[in-house]
């Protein structure tokens, strides 16, 4: 469960999110709106990467304010940019350094690693140079790194900006089978079919808030 109460954002001289009220429960929820709008700013409240100007945000019953180390044990943060995620030099090795807090043997690391880049399509390039990967398949190893930690919340700001057709629809199915709560932020609206809930942001307000196709539509409106 996230919740905002309230909530404004003030960065600078601007007013980056105005009053922000809402309970999201549902599995599969998406962000959109215009650029500038306030999307990635709602994205980072939930894990503490941002805090409120006024008001409050609650992820797992805590207070992002308070509480930031503990909820981002439970919220995995998918960048659009995978680069900014990698940190080591191979693939598994990118993936076990994610593990590196958890106390866990050398043998339960590897066979953690190995798991989550078999199920993401990536054990083939276990011991390869993460920089040598292509644009895709960086950002399926970003989510290996968070996935293999198991959150109880996906954040996802923008996960298929940079991928071809054919990698947004495996992220896009991938997606649908997560058993976490996922929010997406997204300019991908193909993306948002089957999910449960819908925000369109417009200048740091929700301006509809719905069902894929109705929030969609609204949002095709104000694009218009
Ligand atoms: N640290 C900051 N200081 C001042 N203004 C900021 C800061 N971070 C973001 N902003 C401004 O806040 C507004 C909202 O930014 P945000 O990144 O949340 O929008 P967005 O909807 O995700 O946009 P996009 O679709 O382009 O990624 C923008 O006008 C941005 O310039």
């Amino acid at each position: 469960m996230i919740e905002f109460a309230d909530v404004h954002v003030r960065l600078g001289s601007r007013d980056v999110l105005c009053g922000i009220t809402a309970s999201l429960s549902e599995q599969r929820v998406g962000v959109v709106g215009a650029n500038g709008s306030g999307k990635s700013t709602l994205a980072r409240l939930i894990n503490g990467l941002a805090l409120p100007t006024s008001g409050t945000v609650t992820v797992l019953g805590l207070d992002t304010r308070r509480h930031a180390a503990k909820i981002r044990r439970g919220v995995g943060f998918l960048f659009t940019d995978p680069d900014a995620q990698i940190v080591m030099p191979t693939v598994a090795e990118d993936v076990a350094f994610s593990l590196r807090r958890k106390g866990l043997t050398r043998g339960e690391v590897d066979r953690r690693v190995h798991e989550v880049l078999d199920r993401y399509g990536l054990a083939g390039h276990a011991d390869h140079p993460a920089h040598h990967l292509s644009g895709g398949q960086k950002q399926l190893l970003a989510l290996c790194s968070v996935m293999v930690l198991e959150p109880d919340i996906l954040i996802m700001d923008e996960p298929t900006t940079l991928l071809d057709l054919r990698h947004s629809r495996q992220v896009a199915d991938l997606l649908r089978e997560m058993p976490q709560q996922v929010l997406a932020v997204t300019h991908d609206l193909p993306l948002l079919a089957g999910f449960d809930r819908v925000l369109v942001l417009d200048q740091g307000r929700v301006v509809a808030d719905g069902p894929p196709d109705d929030a969609i539509g609204h949002y095709r409106k104000l694009m218009a």
